[in-house]
């Protein structure tokens, strides 16, 4: 147990690139971490970090896509620290998928993890967060903070899966936050641009192996095709995130932000 007014995060797809880097921050910020991944040994890493640096926090393994794994990952956060705060539902799935290589498989493993693992992760919290009595009306109990992408705010080349997932998680957000506004509990969404994650590696490999070109080449060149040409380190991500979390933001809900400035819609 911490102490009563440490606060509790719960990251899931803690265990690298935006998740690992999320938890690593919001634990510089006070923060006593859940570190959930389907990865139990990069979940375990991640936890090693933040305890090297004088934080608390517990690993657990949960597949976001199996909703009682989700519930009782997030019921253990909160066996051993004794509250939730904060709920990032940030793992996920990024294949490349053109329109005629998608299959049933796919389209129900990424849809499972994407929008389902937010499903779930606000179905877990929530049980928490309305187990407090907000002190006076407006008080927040509790915030939720899911990944969406810029991918769901425009359509990306190659994503009609992945990207309908996170045009889904805007959607998700907006209406949780009008439903649990009178709980006190907000909801929010992050949407980074291209992030140097081994997600976006992976997705990027594609056209640079098609161009022949190295990876940094692919990651420029959606760079340029998606935004005004940044790549974004996930640390960049983690402070926008910190900035939701944190009691700034509490008057902002059902809001997607865009993390990457230069966003270019076309
Ligand atoms: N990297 C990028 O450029 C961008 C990423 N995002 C979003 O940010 C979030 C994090 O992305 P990255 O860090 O790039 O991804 P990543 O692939 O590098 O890391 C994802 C983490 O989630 C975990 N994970 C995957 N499926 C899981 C499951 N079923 N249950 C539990 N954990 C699972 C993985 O083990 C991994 O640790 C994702 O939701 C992604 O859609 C949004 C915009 C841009
Ligand atoms: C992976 C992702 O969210 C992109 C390409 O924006």
């Amino acid at each position: 147990m911490v102490d009563a007014n440490k606060k509790v995060a719960v990251v899931t797809g803690a265990g690298q690139g935006i998740g690992r880097a999320i938890a690593l921050r919001l634990a510089k910020d006070g923060f006593a971490i859940g570190s959930l991944d389907f990865n139990t040994v990069t979940a375990k890493e991640t936890v090693a970090l933040i305890e090297a640096a004088g934080g608390k926090a517990l690993a657990v393994s949960v597949d976001v896509s199996k909703r009682e794994e989700v519930i009782s990952a997030v019921d253990q956060v909160v066996a051993k620290f004794g509250r939730l705060d904060v709920m990032i539902n940030n793992a996920g799935l990024g294949p490349t998928t053109p329109l005629e290589d998608i299959t049933p498989e796919i389209y129900h493993k990424v849809f499972d993890v994407n929008v389902g693992g937010v499903y779930w992760g606000i179905q877990a919290a929530l049980k928490h967060f309305k187990a407090r009595k907000p002190a006076k009306t407006g008080d927040i109990v509790g915030k939720i903070i899911n990944a969406s992408s810029q991918a769901g705010q425009v359509g990306n080349p190659d994503l009609a899966v992945y990207g309908a997932t996170k045009f889904a998680v805007r959607g998700i957000t907006q209406t949780a936050a009008r439903d649990l506004a009178k709980l006190g509990v907000t909801v929010n969404a992050y949407c980074p641009g291209i992030v140097r994650t081994p997600m976006m590696e992976n997705i990027a490999k594609k056209v640079a192996d098609e161009n022949k070109q190295s990876l940094e080449w692919g990651l420029q060149q959606w760079a340029k095709t998606v935004t005004l040409g940044r790549i974004s380190e996930p640390e960049d991500v983690a402070a926008c995130v910190s900035y939701l979390a944190g009691p700034d933001s509490d008057y902002m809900t059902g809001q997607a932000l865009i993390i990457d400035g230069g966003m270019v819609f076309n």
